[in-house]
């Protein structure tokens, strides 16, 4: 891909500041030229990413920035974009006193891609339980930036949807971050063929995949064993899949997911709609946990992060793994140029 010197520059939210999320922000910068990156941005306290680039041995210079002027320094420094608010450099260790400066950093990403600052957003991970406890009330950045996006843009299709995208597989959970005795009850007939549709339409004008081949993961085992081990996959997954196909969607299933991620298998579709959460990311993390990138898709803008999350037990030492973070600002890019010319590239 060649880069778009027009383009506005991607917009990279800090995340947990007792997390990697700054080394591997920095870490990627240090690989733009060889990865092919587009320019980008972190918005963060800049005190903080000076303090932790020191602490973790990272020796990437940083240059404080507005967004316009990011692109210019790129070359030469990581752009560092102030947001309100301090943030400890405490590795290890969050605190709920940092939480408002790092929502104000994923709010802050998604007004400058509505006022055309930036070209897409890209989150490091936060720490969930260290923003609920300052009060947070979503379960995560997917359902948090469907919220933000239908106030910055009223009337737009807001309906988030998780994506892992892997190099080797694709996978979306229906249900995501809900505790796994709630998944029957919150599994709908409705909310199947709503997720599938969206899938099948993002695939298409976001990733240049015109048909996409979606198979569907049963929620029982066996996919339920005729209803012998649960009626779920009979009475609302079966049901969720031939209103797919009615519409025209190549969706296929329920399959047995115990079989559906072996290498052969992996050949018969594009992405897998599987029913909770860990169905779907154990095998997606487990085949390319360096690789893969969260997508969210559902929305009016593009939004990716790493697969990983803050990886305490490291932070602050300067040894994390920035392959997912450089493949999360590469698809962001990616995206972002699809958007501008309409074509995948
Ligand atoms: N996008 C996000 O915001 C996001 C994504 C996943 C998890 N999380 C959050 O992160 C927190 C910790 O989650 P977890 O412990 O389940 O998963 P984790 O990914 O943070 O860590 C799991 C293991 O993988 C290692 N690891 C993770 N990333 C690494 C990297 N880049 N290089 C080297 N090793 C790495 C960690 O050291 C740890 O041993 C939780 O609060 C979770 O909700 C956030
Ligand atoms: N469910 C994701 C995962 O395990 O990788 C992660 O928690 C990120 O979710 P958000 O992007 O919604 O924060």
């Amino acid at each position: 891909m060649t880069a778009d010197p027009a383009a506005p520059p991607l917009a990279v939210s800090v995340g947990e500041p007792a997390g990697i999320g700054a080394e591997v922000v920095a870490m990627a910068w240090a690989r733009r030229a060889v990865a092919g990156l587009e320019p980008f941005y972190l918005l963060a306290d800049p005190a903080f990413v000076a303090a932790r680039l020191a602490r973790a041995g990272i020796a990437v210079p940083i240059a404080v920035v507005e967004p316009e002027t990011a692109a210019a320094q790129f070359a030469d420094a990581l752009p560092v974009v102030a947001v309100d608010g301090a943030m400890g450099d405490r590795p290890g260790r969050p605190d709920p006193a940092d939480a408002a400066a790092v929502i104000a950093a994923i709010e802050t990403a998604v007004a400058h891609v509505r006022d055309g600052r930036a070209g897409a957003v890209v989150t490091a991970p936060i720490q969930k339980s260290n923003l609920y406890a300052a009060g947070f009330a979503f379960p995560g950045h997917t359902e948090f930036l469907g919220a933000v996006a239908a106030r910055h843009w009223p009337g737009a299709p807001c309906d988030p949807v998780m994506m892992l995208a892997g190099p080797e597989l694709s996978t979306v959970p229906v249900t995501v971050h809900v505790a796994l005795k709630d998944v029957p009850r919150l599994l709908t007939r409705e909310r199947i063929v709503a997720v599938g549709r969206i899938v099948a339409g993002d695939l298409a004008r976001r990733f240049g995949i015109a048909d996409p081949r979606i198979a569907v993961a049963g929620l029982n085992p066996h996919a339920g064993e005729d209803g012998t081990m649960g009626r779920e996959d009979l009475e609302i997954v079966g049901p969720a899949v031939a209103d797919l196909k009615a519409l025209g969607i190549r969706a296929s299933g329920p399959y047995p997911s115990d079989t559906l991620f072996h290498r052969r298998a992996r050949t018969g579709y594009d992405v897998v709609l599987g029913m909770y959460h860990d169905q779907v990311l154990i095998p997606v993390k487990t085949i390319a946990f360096d690789e893969t990138v969260n997508v969210t898709l559902g929305l009016p803008f593009v939004r990716t992060s790493p697969d990983h999350g803050t990886a305490l037990d490291i932070a602050g030492r300067g040894v994390a793994d920035p392959a997912s973070m450089v493949a999360a600002l590469a698809l962001a890019g990616r995206m972002a140029a699809t958007g501008r010319t309409g074509a995948p590239t």
